[in-house]
Formats: structure tokens, sequence, C-alpha cells
């Protein structure tokens, strides 16, 4: 099922410009400057750095929510990237004000059918494997809040630099909804800021503020919102600096052990969510945390 769903979604690339894949309302962009230009195929909001690094801007309107569809366009376009080999970072960032990514999608988890919650649940596994395995060098450009699956997307990158605006946010809230962050989210939080800091972060459900996020390590730079882009692209020349072999395989020794922690229990983590995330408490849970997200707005 999900191998159709992801050849109807990849029956819209054109090839060769595969670069202007983009579907209805959801969708993520991404240029890759490094090509013959003519191939430099804007849509939208595209931006581009140039020698060898790719910028993905998320858009998918209002709050970039992590979709099924959504995080399989991603999907196809990170694989995409990974193939070509004159790419050798990528930064990633939102088209959306204000935003970087709401998390994961909290409409693909209330009232859904267990086959359906496995199908997205997988989707959510593979763009953090893609993405923490990457042989990229990967650098997000946090521009905007970006709490729950967010920060844990933000948390696969090599390095984070977010705007100082002190109205965004960032971390792994998960138990201010009633949920409860899988052992790769954990595990993931924990490479980034250590266990005692994750240990608080996670069970409190913390949103820190950019500078807080810088005080822990959970961000590793803070600078004015319209310098993200531009320090992320100055970052990457450091990165990119390292001869790719080397940083490559100092990336797999780091984060190897982390990665075939899921990769070996890819079933019954599915297992896990869907019997987690269709009970009756957890439904609830998710109802009133939604309908606070509507009664905020009002
Ligand atoms: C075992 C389970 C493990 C699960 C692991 C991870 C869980 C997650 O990732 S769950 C998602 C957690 N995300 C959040 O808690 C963030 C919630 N959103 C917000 O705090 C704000 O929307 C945000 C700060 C991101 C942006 O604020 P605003 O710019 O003010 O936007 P609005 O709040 O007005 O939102 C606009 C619109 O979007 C809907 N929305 C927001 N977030 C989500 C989401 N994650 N999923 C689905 N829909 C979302 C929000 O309800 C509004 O809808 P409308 O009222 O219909 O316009």
């Amino acid at each position: 099922r999900e191998k159709k769903r992801k050849k109807k979604l990849m029956g819209k690339v054109s090839w060769p410009g595969w670069l202007s894949f983009i579907s209805a309302e959801t969708a993520v962009w991404c240029l890759c400057p490094w090509s013959d230009p003519k191939r430099q195929v804007y849509v939208g909001a595209f931006s581009s750095v140039s020698t060898g690094v790719a910028v993905m801007y998320m858009q998918s309107p209002p709050v970039n929510s992590l979709s099924l569809d959504f995080l399989t366009e991603f999907c196809i376009n990170l694989e995409k990237l990974e193939m070509d080999k004159s790419c050798r970072g990528l930064i990633v960032t939102s088209s959306q004000p204000k935003v970087f990514s709401a998390g994961l999608d909290i409409m693909e988890m209330y009232g859904k059918s267990p086959e359906h919650c496995g199908e997205f649940w997988r989707a959510v596994q593979e763009m953090w494997l893609k993405m923490y395995s990457s042989n990229m060098a990967t650098i997000a450009a946090i521009n905007g809040s970006s709490p729950a699956g967010g920060c844990l997307m933000s948390m696969t990158c090599d390095y984070r630099i977010m705007a100082d605006n002190p109205r965004y946010s960032i971390g792994l809230n998960e138990t201010q909804l009633g949920i409860v962050a899988p052992f790769w989210f954990k595990d993931t939080i924990i490479n980034t800021v250590g266990h005692r800091t994750a240990e608080m972060a996670l069970e409190l459900g913390l949103l820190f503020s950019p500078s807080e996020a810088l005080k822990i390590g959970l961000v590793d730079q803070v600078v004015p919102e319209d310098q993200v882009l531009t320090t992320a692209t100055q970052a990457m020349t450091k990165w990119l600096a390292v001869p790719d072999h080397a940083r490559q395989i100092t990336k797999s020794l780091m984060r190897k052990p982390t990665l075939d922690k899921l990769t070996s229990s890819r079933e019954a983590d599915i297992q896990n969510f869907v019997s987690f995330i269709t009970k009756d408490s957890i439904q609830k849970s998710l109802r009133v945390y939604l309908e606070m997200l509507k009664k905020r707005k009002g």
C-alpha cells in the first residue's frame, strides 16, 4: 500500500525537472543550484545557495505539520538529493511565516484507522532514518517555532541555527499532549543535549525559547530572524571544508547505534504506536489538545 502511494506521488515528478516536484497544497521545495542553470526551476518561494548545497523549503500551510503526504514528498526529495553525488550539503528551512514545523500532523493520528496510523508512523520513521543517517552535511535553519516532531526533524541535522524571536519555541512537548515520545525521539534528544537535560525536557514536555535552547545545546546558534539562512549558508562552508568520507564515517560512528535500534525494531515500534495512539484515553487527550489549539486561536 505504501509503495502504491509513493508511486502515485512519484508519478507527479516531471523528469528531468524533478526539482519542480510539487503537489497542490503540500509541498517540499528544493533547488539544486549546482546543476544546469536551466534546471533551476523556481516554483513559488524557491531560493538557493551555491556550490553543491541544496535548500529544502518546507511548504505545507498553515504550519508545516508533518502529514503522511508531506513526509512522503519530503523523503522522495531527500532520496534524490542523497543519490546526487554533487550534492554535499542540505539546509532545511520553512517558507511558512513564524513556523519551522508544528510537528506531526495531529489529524493523522486522531480518529483514524489502525492501518492508517501504522502507515503514518512508518513515514515518520522513514523521515527520521533518512535524515539522521544522511551522507550530506545537514543544517536546520529554524526560522520559526518547532515543537515536537518539528524539533525531532531539526535534531536529525548536524547543526541548528534558530531565529532569535522570543515568541518562537522548540522542544519535545509530547507529554503536554498526553502522549509519550518513543525511544528514538528520546535517544535523539539525549544525543543532542545530554541525559539529565533530556530527562527534564521530556518528562515536563518543555518548550524552550531560542535563548534557552541555545543554553542547553538544543540549538547551536541563535541569530536575527533575517539572518538565519545566510548564517546557515556560512556555517555550511565549515562542514564542507572537511573531506566528505571522513565526515560521513565519523557521523555514522556517532549515530549508527541509535539508528540500528530503530532499524531492528521498526515493526514492533509501529505496533506499539498503533496500539497506544488508538486507545480511547489517548484519542481523548488528542481531541482536548486540538480543541485547545482552536480555542487559543480565537
Ligand atoms: C506516541 C506518539 C508520539 C508522537 C510524537 C510526536 C508528536 C507530535 O509531533 S504531535 C504535534 C505536536 N505539536 C504541537 O504541539 C504544536 C501545536 N501547534 C502550535 O503550537 C501552533 O500551531 C504553532 C506554534 C506551531 C503555530 O502557531 P500559529 O501560527 O498561531 O498557528 P495556529 O495555532 O493558529 O495553527 C493554525 C492551524 O493549524 C492547526 N495546527 C497546529 N498545529 C497542528 C498540528 N501539529 N497538527 C495538526 N494541525 C495543527 C491549528 O489547529 C490551526 O487549525 P485551524 O484552527 O483549523 O486553522
